[in-house]
């Protein structure tokens, strides 16, 4: 007998060009999001796009409060939360990176009320997923929450972001190829929940961005339209396998290790990236698609190397040893790389020298 059944709860509005964050007060109208909203932003991003969106809330008589935070930590997601009870607000923005979308994500999904969500860097796949995550001590949790209701992603905002943000963007969307040949390589070892079309559409995703590379350049603002559609897309497929399965492997442990033995050294987008082209090299040996994963990352200047991530060698080898031990998610590493075998890995791939 047949008795599977499933939820996917996708963004009911997509709102993405040029000038779109000017839309933000009439996007919440649409939604009928009423009473008075939470933004939850970081310093740079307050500046950029939160105090516009607030003005313009002002202007339509809703006076919004606004939390800055610095880091993505349970701690930061409850205090949003008893700020939330505390002002009485009633749904929630999410204006930044990814940490400060996955905040607001999470704080939103606990209490119950609609979030939005408005990007101002192309830096991350989070924008639409259903996910959020966070460090906890030796662990990182991938969180379930709902995606938000709408978002707005104003291409021109995003142009304007520094350009690294935009090839972490990348390098996140491009490691979606490993992510699935882990996924696959689960559902065979392990019979895995796994969603083919969630694995066709991430893979997609990442193949349709390396086929318009060349139109990825700074200060171009059909770069942040590609970009910015490509995580999307990718932040749909995890909302459609309810897990962050299609988009996060072997090289998303390694990345989230490196976040805990040197925090900030790098941003997430890159760490995924180079982790990438050493677990595409565990998955299919020299004659695999870890040349092609490089040479894509090198042709939108993102980092193929520990050097061109600010990290020493020593360090990627103690996250390559150990990021199998960050959560109970079977990947190619199994249980886990020897220090031999990662020094081969790194080396023969030029992640180190
Ligand atoms: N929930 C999910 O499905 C996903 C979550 N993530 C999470 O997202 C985080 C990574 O996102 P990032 O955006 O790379 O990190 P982030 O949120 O720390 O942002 C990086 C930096 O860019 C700044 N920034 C943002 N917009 C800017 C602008 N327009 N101009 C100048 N500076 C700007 C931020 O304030 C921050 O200092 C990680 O915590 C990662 O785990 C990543 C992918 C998927
Ligand atoms: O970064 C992600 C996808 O790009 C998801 O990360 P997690 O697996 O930690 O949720
Ligand atoms: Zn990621």
């Amino acid at each position: 007998m047949f008795e599977k059944s499933t939820w996917i709860r996708l963004p009911r509005n997509v709102v993405v060009g040029h000038g779109v964050i000017d839309q933000v007060v009439d996007v919440v109208d649409e939604l009928h999001l009423q009473g008075r909203p939470l933004f939850v932003t970081s310093p740079t991003p307050r500046e950029v796009a939160a105090d516009p969106i607030a003005a313009q809330f002002e202007a339509a008589g809703i006076d919004p409060v606004i939390v800055t935070v610095e880091t993505a930590s349970f701690d930061a997601v409850e205090r949003i939360i008893e700020t939330a009870e505390a002002e009485e607000v009633t749904y929630l923005v999410g204006i930044g990176g990814g940490k400060a979308i996955d905040i607001a994500k999470m704080a939103s999904h606990h209490l119950e009320m609609g979030f939005c969500s408005v990007p101002t860097a192309a830096s991350h796949d989070g924008i639409v997923s259903n996910r959020g995550s966070v460090p906890d001590g030796d662990t990182r949790h991938s969180v379930a929450a709902k995606p938000p209701l709408a978002v707005v992603a104003d291409t021109s905002v995003l142009a304007q972001a520094p350009w690294e943000l935009t090839t972490a963007g990348c390098a996140d969307i491009i490691s979606n190829y490993t992510a699935v040949m882990d996924w696959r390589l689960a559902k065979r070892l392990k019979d895995v929940e796994y969603s083919e079309y969630a694995a066709a559409l991430s893979e997609m995703t990442a193949e349709i961005l390396v086929g318009n590379a060349d139109l990825v350049r700074p200060g171009i603002e059909e770069s942040a339209w590609i970009v910015s559609k490509a995580l999307m897309s990718s932040g749909v497929a995890m909302s459609i396998a309810d897990s962050s399965r299609p988009a996060s492997g072997a090289e998303h442990l390694f990345s989230h290790q490196l976040d805990r033995l040197e925090p900030d050294a790098a941003l997430h987008g890159h760490q995924v990236g180079v982790g990438s082209i050493m677990t595409a090299y565990l998955h299919g040996g020299e004659d695999g698609i870890w040349r092609d994963i490089h040479d894509a990352l090198d042709s939108i200047d993102a980092p193929t190397t520990a050097a061109e991530l600010g990290i020493d060698d020593e360090t990627v080898l103690e996250a390559l040893t150990t990021c199998h031990e960050i959560r109970d998610r079977y990947t190619v590493l199994g249980d886990g790389m020897n220090e031999r075998a990662a020094r081969e890995v790194a080396t023969v791939t030029g992640v180190i020298e």
